[in-house]
């Protein structure tokens, strides 16, 4: 049969055992299964393939003359840290599988075994292959669009928070960051995440402000099947997916009120409950917030909480405004035209002094995320050679103009319009995005997904 284009490849395989007629079976019918194998009679011979070959799965009985399963397996992670390992046992000893669990082994069998068992086995071993190529992958593509994660500027203000985040990121605190709107608060908590021995954990981030009410408590503690109507199934909430590692809790000033009360209880008894569930759940997570509203004035207008303020501004790092920090510009952009230079065109996109000044000379309410979307915008424009500032988009020059010079640009399309109208009203609310939202008559998301839709939409629109 012909191999199905998206069929998943079989597993490479390595078979130890040192009972002859499973050697037989296994030779034939891990093929059938469709995986390669190669069969060992013993665990140094097992030893001296895994020197020999890379494998993806290793299946090997626990007590064989030389090398014992254990000391395979052993063998196998030194060589390999992702090759997965089963361990087949009589039944007498399921101690020895327990603690061949605890060597990293994925599953246990227990001989005598059915075939189909070994086959469901295996699956289960491709599917998570398949699945942590997946997250790579997507790693990979996240980065190519988004550049690494790292934290650009050499400004005095750059360089303060800079130090606070190595300063605080290798402790366990609660951590507030404060800034407007785009001036990179998610990179920040990821840097925090990074300088700490959470590193190797999850990240998570969620955006308070931009999921419904009725939605929050489900996705953050997670709900049982049931729980409400279109809870179709169990599902884990985001402190608990973030397990070891850190959550990032942004706009934090949008959480609502009954929730803000549910948050304040999990940071102090550091257990969850989902909805639905009356048991409650130890979670080991370390929190960082951001906002971009200021929480002293919300707590006197009995907007937020005052505990859960106190709960969380433990330690703050204020991000500057783009435009008190003009001197990051240059290496900003230089950072983001690395992100935005299509690939194999082979010339180096570099910035004239004329579009710098354009750049230095703008108010940047948007912050770093407008000037990524004016670099991208410009980088369409641009086919070869400097940037200059006719590639520069037409709002964003027009914002820099008279209304004298304004009349003699031709005409906007509808997005330059639209942006315009959607950094006018952050402008007048002061960056407040659910007020802008509401003005311009927009849902708060459909606020974000303009904020964020690449330019190139525009351009190939
Ligand atoms: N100092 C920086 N160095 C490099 N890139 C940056 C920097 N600051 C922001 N960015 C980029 O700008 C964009 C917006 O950053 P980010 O999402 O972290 O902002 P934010 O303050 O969390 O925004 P919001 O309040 O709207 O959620 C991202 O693409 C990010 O990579």
């Amino acid at each position: 049969m012909p191999t199905q284009p998206n069929a998943p490849q079989g597993l490479s395989m390595l078979f130890a055992d040192d009972e002859r007629s499973l050697q037989e079976l296994m030779k034939l019918e891990i093929p059938r299964m469709g995986h390669r194998v190669t069969v060992c009679p013993d665990g140094l011979t097992a030893a001296a393939a895994l020197e020999k070959d890379n494998f993806d799965c290793i299946l090997v009985d626990l007590d064989m003359p030389g090398l014992n399963g254990i000391q395979v397996i052993a063998k196998a992670k030194e060589m390999s840290p992702s090759t997965e390992a089963i361990v087949l046992t009589g039944k007498s000893s399921t101690d020895t599988a327990i603690a061949a669990l605890r060597h990293g082994a994925f599953d246990y069998l227990t001989k005598p075994c059915k075939l189909v068992e070994i086959e469901a086995l295996l699956k289960r071993v491709q599917d998570k292959r398949e699945l942590t190529n997946k997250y790579y992958a997507l790693v990979h593509r996240l980065e190519s669009i988004e550049g690494a994660p790292r934290l650009i500027g050499e400004s005095t203000g750059m360089g303060q928070v800079q130090k606070m985040i190595s300063r605080v990121g290798p402790t366990d605190s609660t951590v507030l960051i404060l800034g407007e709107t785009g001036t990179g608060k998610e990179l920040v908590a990821r840097a925090v995440h990074e300088n700490s021995t959470r590193a190797g954990k999850p990240f998570v981030a969620i955006n308070c402000g931009a999921l419904p009410e009725n939605l929050i408590e489900s996705e953050l503690f997670g709900h049982a099947k049931g729980a409400f109507t279109g809870a179709d199934d169990h599902r884990t909430g985001l402190f608990e997916v973030a397990s070891g590692g850190t959550i990032f809790l942004d706009e934090i000033g949008e959480l609502p009120k009954s929730m803000q009360a549910k948050l304040l209880r999990v940071l102090e008894s550091r257990e969850i409950r989902r909805v639905g569930e009356n048991k409650t759940v130890m979670v080991d997570v370390r929190v960082v917030c951001a906002t971009h509203r200021n929480l002293e004035d919300m707590v006197a207008e009995d907007e937020f909480r005052e505990d859960l303020m106190y709960r969380i501004n433990t330690f703050e790092i204020h991000l500057p405004p783009l435009r008190e920090r003009l001197d990051d510009i240059p290496q900003l952009a230089a950072h983001l035209l690395a992100r935005f230079r299509p690939q194999g065109k082979g010339f180096d996109h570099q910035l004239t002094d004329d579009a710098l000044s354009a750049l230095k000379s703008h108010v940047w309410p948007g912050n770093v995320r407008e000037l990524a979307n004016v670099i991208e915008h410009a980088t369409i424009l641009c086919d070869s050679g400097p940037i200059s500032s006719e590639h520069l988009p037409q709002h964003f020059n027009r914002r820099q103009l008279t209304g004298g010079a304004k009349a003699q640009l031709g005409p906007m399309t509808l997005r330059d319009l639209e942006m315009e109208a959607i950094h006018q009203a952050l402008d007048r609310h002061s960056g407040n995005k659910p007020k802008a939202a509401e003005e311009l008559g927009i849902s708060l998301k459909t606020l974000y997904n303009k904020l964020n839709q690449s330019t190139t939409l525009e351009k190939s629109a």
